[in-house]
């Protein structure tokens, strides 16, 4: 059952930030936010300049005995990011890549890891920390990769739920081009684990409010075609979204040529298959042919842009610009751990530097702004996911899944060891919201990160902060 959560009616009280549309940011410096019992957002007011301003705002909505919440030190509210593509089980190699590429890091690094998570206890032990470690990033959503092996997924999704983070979490499918020590023994005996895990959330979250199922076939080269085609109709019979992988890496567009000699495209694998429809989530899209795209952005399939990976795994520059602009939906994702870090923050600023990239090749119109990266980390990643009229922004009528960012006091003459290591932007007190926005997208973490909010719950603070 989902964790029981009681919510108090509450006002939340300082500038807020969030995507007005991809360009635009609509940053608010006197905002007030109230959010009900249920984890809704029941008004927006924009006008609400000092504490005085609170009683008459909450008075006009009916509010008694609301509880007040306010952001101090530099600090504003921010949609939770989404993370559209991580792999909970590859969290402790984070930081380990090597000099190798996709194929031969699956072999070398991440088969091996993923198949220790058999053991329980280790398991434990990792979806534990990945969930807190990110919670504490501001990741309010995650769709996550566990592994192949059913007690251990389900207890990634236990996780999630007890800590609060909403999640996608999926049963990894690999029956094909697997080492024999790590793969589904066969089409029916992938398919029954894939289901039991599904039962499994349903059992602990029947509306899958907060974690939901995820059809998870790893990426075609590890997939036979009838258990390509199970998955498909499985995610078309129940409507349960997919996640996958395509087109990341040369050498793997090769194998998959070889592989399914009768398919089109890479993409048509999966089309061909009923895998490719409006609520699948595809990985990466680094090479992907104009044709392919013309068919993703007919089935209105969604695109998973994973800059740290690509460039950690030297895989290529996605042109994320071009697939925008050729009206696909994207958001970011960490692919932790072919991405080096678990923080979407840390995408944004990836996403910037790869588009910036591509830019000294293809010219300046493929350039990413600052505002566009933090679009694809909200707004766009909850399009990926498929939520988003419930997360991503600040209307009326969605959840409060949100973080409270503080920047710290302004800079002040002296502060040496733990005190100058406290806050990593140093602000001077003259700066535009515009550029307080700006410094902590380039200059900021975790540190700034001083409490996190999903569907109104509390699931993260630091400890200087009390509400
Ligand atoms: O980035 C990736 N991570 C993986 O684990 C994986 N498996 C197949 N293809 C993959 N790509
Ligand atoms: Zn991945």
């Amino acid at each position: 059952m989902a964790a029981a959560q009681k919510i108090k009616r509450t006002v939340y009280v300082g500038p807020f930030v969030h995507s007005q549309s991809l360009q635009k940011l609509d940053i608010c410096p006197t905002g007030a936010i109230g959010v009900d019992e249920t984890g809704k957002i029941a008004f927006v007011e924009r006008d609400v300049k000092d504490i005085g301003d609170v009683i008459p705002v909450t008075q006009k909505h009916g509010w008694q005995n609301s509880q007040i919440v306010r952001t101090k030190d530099n600090g504003f509210f921010f949609p939770g990011f989404i993370d559209t593509h991580i792999h909970a089980s590859q969290y402790p190699n984070t930081g380990i890549f090597g000099k190798s590429t996709l194929l031969d890091w699956l072999n070398t690094y991440t088969f091996p890891l993923e198949s220790s998570l058999s053991d329980l206890s280790k398991a434990r032990r990792v979806y534990n920390r990945v969930v807190a470690r990110t919670l504490s990033q501001g990741t309010t959503t995650a769709a996550y990769y566990a592994t192949i092996h059913v007690p251990a997924t389900n207890l990634l999704a236990d996780i999630c739920l007890a800590k609060g983070q909403r999640a996608f979490v999926g049963r990894v499918c690999m029956n094909a081009m697997s080492p024999e020590y790590y793969r589904d023994e066969s089409t029916e005996a992938a398919m029954r684990s894939t289901r039991e895990c599904i039962e499994h959330v349903r059992g602990i979250d029947p509306g899958f409010e907060i974690v939901s199922p995820i059809i998870t076939p790893r990426f075609a080269p590890s997939c036979t075609r009838e258990c390509l085609r199970e998955q498909g109709k499985l995610h078309q019979e129940t409507g349960i979204p997919c996640q996958t992988h395509i087109s990341e890496n040369k050498n793997e567009i090769e194998l998959v040529k070889e592989l399914f000699p009768e398919s089109k495209s890479y993409a048509d694998v999966y089309d061909s298959a009923g895998l490719l429809t409006e609520k699948t989530i595809l990985a990466h899209a680094v090479h992907l042919t104009e044709e392919e795209k013309a068919l993703i952005k007919e089935r209105e399939a969604k695109i998973s842009h994973c800059p740290a990976s690509n460039t950690a795994l030297t895989s290529g520059s996605a042109r994320v610009r071009q697939l925008i602009d050729q009206g696909l939906t994207v958001g970011l994702g960490t692919d932790v751990s072919g991405g080096f870090s678990p923080s979407i923050l840390e995408m944004v600023r990836q996403a910037v530097w790869v588009s910036r990239h591509v830019a000294m090749s293809d010219g300046d119109q493929a350039k990413l702004s600052m505002e566009e990266a933090l679009y694809l980390a909200t707004r766009g990643g909850a399009k990926v996911v498929g939520l988003a009229q419930k997360v991503g922004g600040f209307d009326v009528g969605m959840d409060w899944d949100a973080q409270m960012i503080s920047l710290g006091s302004v800079a002040e003459d002296g502060l040496t060891g733990d005190e100058i290591h406290k806050d990593p932007v140093d602000v001077w007190g003259w700066e535009s919201w515009d550029e307080r926005v700006a410094k902590w997208v380039y200059n900021g973490d975790d540190r700034n990160t001083a409490a996190v909010w999903v569907k109104g719950r509390l699931v993260h603070q630091r400890a200087s902060f009390r509400p």
